[in-house]
C-alpha cells in the first residue's frame, strides 16, 4: 500500500488477504477508529469543553478516574455496542466485561481497551492515547464470558492505538506488520504516513521512571546501571533516556525510531506484580513490537504467551530492541553471558 492512502482504503485492501471475509472485521476497525477521532477532539479540546480534571470516581485498578477515563470510555463503549461486530467489550475502567444491548445482534469479536493511556499527564497537555486489542469470541454469537477474553495475546486478530500527541495518530497491526496513520483534521481521514514500521535490534534510548530504582529487582538495576554508566562501563557507550509517562508514547517513539521500555516488577507492593495491564496494555503494545521486529519479555517470559488469570492481571513489561529485551532476559537467567 503506498503513502497517502486513506485508512478506509487501506482496511478494504487488507480484508482482501482474508479470503472469505466478510467485511465484519472492517466495519469494526473503522468503527473503532471513528471514536479515536472523537476522543482526540475531546483531548485537544481539553479545559474548552471541561474535559480536564478528576472525575472524582475511583475505578477497579484503585485508581481516581479522570473525566477524560470516562469520556473516553463512554466514547468507545456508545460507538461500539450497537454495530452487530461484538460479542463483548472489556475496558481497564470497568470491573466486570461490558454486555452488548439486548436487542443487538452479538457478532464474533471481542473488544478489550484501555480507553485513556497516560491519565496522570491529561491535565498538563502531554501525549495521551487509546489502547485497543481484538479477539476472536471463542463461541460467535452468544454473549461473551469473562473467560472468553482470557486468552493468551498471541491469539490476538488485532491490536492497536491512537496518539493523541502533535497530531492525532492511528497505529495498527492485523499480523502483516505494523502501519502508521495521521489523521488529516481537514478531511477528517486517517492517512497512511508510516509504511511498515520496524524496531532496529539495537539502540541507545531507554525509557523507564528512574524514581523506582531502589524497588527494582537485582536484574534490572544491573542492566540500568550499566546503561547509566555508558563509556565508563562494560556496555563502553552511552545511553540516552525518555519517559513521558504515557506507555502509547514511549511505545509510539520507540516503533518510530527504536529504543527500550520498561515497567518492571518492583518490590513496593509484591503481590502487584507490576503497575502495566496485561490485557489492555502489554498484549497489544507486545504484538505491535514484536510485528515490528522487537521483543516483548516479563523478564522470564515471552508476554504473548502468559495465559491471563484475570480481566486486570498486571505484569511487569519489558518490549522494544530485541537485542536488549534479550539482554535483560538473560540478567533475570542469572547468565551473564550475553547471547
Ligand atoms: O507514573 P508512572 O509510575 O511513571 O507510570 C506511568 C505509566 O502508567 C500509565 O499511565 C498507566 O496507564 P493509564 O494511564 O491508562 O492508567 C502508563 O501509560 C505509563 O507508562
Ligand atoms: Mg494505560
Ligand atoms: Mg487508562
Amino acid at each position: 500500500m503506498h503513502i497517502g492512502t486513506t485508512l478506509s482504503q487501506f482496511i478494504i485492501e487488507e480484508t482482501r488477504l482474508y479470503p472469505g471475509a466478510s467485511g465484519d472485521f472492517a466495519g469494526l476497525l473503522n468503527d473503532l477508529t471513528t471514536s479515536c477521532k472523537f476522543i482526540g477532539a475531546q483531548v485537544y479540546r481539553g479545559a474548552l469543553v471541561g474535559a480536564l480534571g478528576s472525575a472524582g470516581t475511583d475505578n477497579v485498578q484503585g485508581e481516581v478516574q479522570k473525566k477524560l477515563d470516562i469520556i473516553s470510555n463512554e466514547a468507545i463503549l456508545k460507538s461500539m455496542d450497537w454495530t452487530g461486530h461484538l460479542a463483548g467489550m472489556a475496558s481497564e475502567e470497568m470491573d466486570d466485561p461490558y454486555p452488548i444491548p439486548r436487542n443487538i445482534p452479538r457478532g464474533k469479536y471481542l473488544l478489550l481497551f484501555d480507553p485513556l493511556d497516560g491519565s496522570s499527564n491529561t491535565d498538563v497537555g502531554i501525549s495521551v492515547g487509546t489502547i485497543f486489542s481484538i479477539l476472536k469470541a471463542p463461541v460467535a454469537g452468544r454473549d461473551a464470558e469473562l473467560a472468553d477474553f482470557l486468552q493468551p495475546g498471541v491469539e490476538q486478530v488485532c491490536a492497536g492505538y491512537a496518539l493523541y500527541g502533535s497530531s492525532n495518530m492511528l497505529v495498527y497491526s492485523t499480523g502483516y506488520g505494523v502501519n502508521g496513520f495521521t489523521l488529516d483534521p481537514s478531511i477528517g481521514e486517517y492517512i497512511l504516513t508510516h509504511n511498515q514500521m520496524r524496531i532496529p535490534e539495537d539502540t541507545s534510548e531507554y525509557a523507564i521512571n528512574m524514581s523506582n530504582h531502589r524497588h527494582w529487582q537485582k536484574p534490572v538495576q544491573r542492566y540500568i546501571d550499566e546503561l547509566n554508566q555508558g563509556t565508563d562501563g562494560p556496555r563502553q557507550r552511552d545511553f540516552n533516556m525518555r519517559w513521558v509517562g504515557s506507555m502509547v508514547a514511549d511505545v509510539h517513539r520507540i516503533l518510530c525510531r527504536g529504543g527500550i521500555f520498561l515497567y518492571p516488577f518492583d518490590q513496593r507492593d509484591p503481590k502487584k506484580p507490576g503497575k502495566l495491564r496485561l490485557l489492555y496494555e502489554a498484549n497489544p503494545m507486545s504484538y505491535l513490537v514484536e510485528q515490528a521486529g522487537g521483543a516483548a519479555s516479563t523478564g522470564t517470559t515471552r508476554i504473548l504467551d502468559i495465559v491471563p488469570q484475570g480481566l486486570h492481571q498486571r505484569i511487569p513489561v519489558i518490549l522494544g530492541a530485541k537485542n536488549e529485551v534479550e539482554r535483560v532476559v538473560a540478567y533475570h537467567q542469572g547468565s551473564f553471558v550475553i547471547p
